[in-house]
């Protein structure tokens, strides 16, 4: 079937009677910023559901609005951006009043209107419901405390059980891999990255939420570290019941790890899909191009070609399908109509008119360990 009528893109639901589990949606979001050279739109009207304890990984060039986006689900774009839209947080049924661990009891049973909340319920929902891991947040941590008082800090702030929170950051530590008494009783520099990044996404578990969002949380790592993170954020979504949204601008990074894939171009949503279907045959110019441009080990230096055309301009998104002056199956139609996404298959969602055009005459390989495969 295709899109419901209220305009829902992200989910695509092949059986009627069984509607998708939504933790989070997002409606008509919008980034604005005022620029000395007119009005900057950093996103662009974006729609999409997150699905309760999915991997879903959100995916586009640096400056796409990526981070906009994380931003925007913990109402977090800071000034002077302006958010606008629906963001929706729908707590666990199932879960119910026992999941309540800090102090966010803002409706409940009932689902969370994320941008009418107040700071102080706010600051609480961060924590308790959805919590993020930001980008570069590595640097974040205060060099003259030690990791175990950046947790009792954070453990007070929300008037948590000190020793039944410490209790869960020892699991959490375990599935981290991270030696706890070391660990604890360490300073931030005497950390290595990986370690200090692991230990980051142990901080914004302590109080249970039960979404992590994580922007570029392996971008500053070694492809060692990069892989061996991934591998963990399985485990701990399987363990812990969480729902992970991993902000990248590494699309084969994340083949192996997520189970949809958002793709975004121009500060809006082009391509969402399944990872498998979206790896292996990708309906949308930009998510082809993007895959034909990645370097593989097999992969001669000579077949790697970058997406030709400059990067928009927020000021000034191009008409029609925002892709259009890069896209090689463009036409006028493209220049003028901004296509919506759409279903191409039951779990693959693209924003072009021309995806047979687009799967015939952009072609790309890739290994199978990035299409989800080999799992
Ligand atoms: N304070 C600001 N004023 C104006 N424009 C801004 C501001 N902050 C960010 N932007 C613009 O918003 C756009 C989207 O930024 P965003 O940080 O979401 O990109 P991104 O996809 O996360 O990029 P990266 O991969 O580099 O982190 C960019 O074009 C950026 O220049
Ligand atoms: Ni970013």
């Amino acid at each position: 079937m295709a899109i419901d009528q209220s305009g829902t893109t992200g989910t695509p639901d092949a059986d009627e009677d069984e509607p998708e589990d939504i933790v989070m949606s997002v409606r008509d979001a919008r980034v604005s910023f005022d620029m000395a050279r007119g009005q900057a739109w950093v996103l662009n009207d974006v729609d999409l559901d997150v699905r309760r304890n999915e991997i879903l990984a959100v995916v586009g060039e640096s400056g796409s609005g990526k981070s906009m986006f994380a931003s925007a689900l913990l109402d977090a774009v800071e000034d002077p951006g302006r958010l606008a839209g629906d963001v929706t947080y729908y707590p666990d049924e199932a879960a119910g009043e026992s999941q309540t661990i800090g102090s966010f009891d803002e409706g409940l049973d009932d689902s969370v209107d994320v941008l009418d909340l107040d700071p102080d319920e706010l600051q609480a929902f961060r924590w308790e419901k959805v919590s993020m891991v930001f980008q570069g947040a590595m640097n974040s941590f205060n060099p003259t405390m030690k990791i175990k008082a950046h947790f009792h800090e954070t453990i007070q702030a929300h008037n948590a059980v000190l020793e039944e929170r410490m209790d869960h950051v020892r699991k959490l530590f375990d599935a981290l891999y991270i030696d706890f008494d070391r660990v604890m009783t360490s300073y931030p520099h005497e950390l290595s990255g990986g370690i200090k990044q692991r230990t980051l996404i142990a901080l914004a578990l302590v109080l249970e939420p039960e979404v992590l969002v994580m922007d570029e949380p392996t971008a500053a790592l070694d492809l060692l570290m990069q892989r061996s993170i991934i591998s963990m954020l399985r485990n701990l979504r399987d363990e812990f019941d969480l729902t992970i949204v991993f902000i990248t601008h590494d699309l084969p990074l994340v083949g192996g790890l997520a189970d949809r894939i958002a793709v975004m171009y121009a500060f809006e949503f082009v391509e969402v899909g399944a990872t498998r279907d979206l790896m292996k045959n990708a309906a949308h110019p930009y998510t082809r191009s993007l895959l034909r441009s990645v370097p593989s080990i097999t992969s001669d230096v000579d077949e790697m070609e970058p997406i030709e055309g400059a990067r928009p301009d927020p000021v000034n998104i191009p008409t029609g399908c925002s892709f259009h002056p890069r896209c090689p199956v463009a036409d006028d139609r493209c220049e003028i109509e901004d296509p919506d996404l759409a279903a191409v298959e039951d779990d693959l969602q693209a924003a072009c008119f021309y995806t047979d055009q687009a799967r015939e005459q952009i072609d790309y390989t890739l290994e199978d360990e990035s299409t989800g495969d080999d799992r």
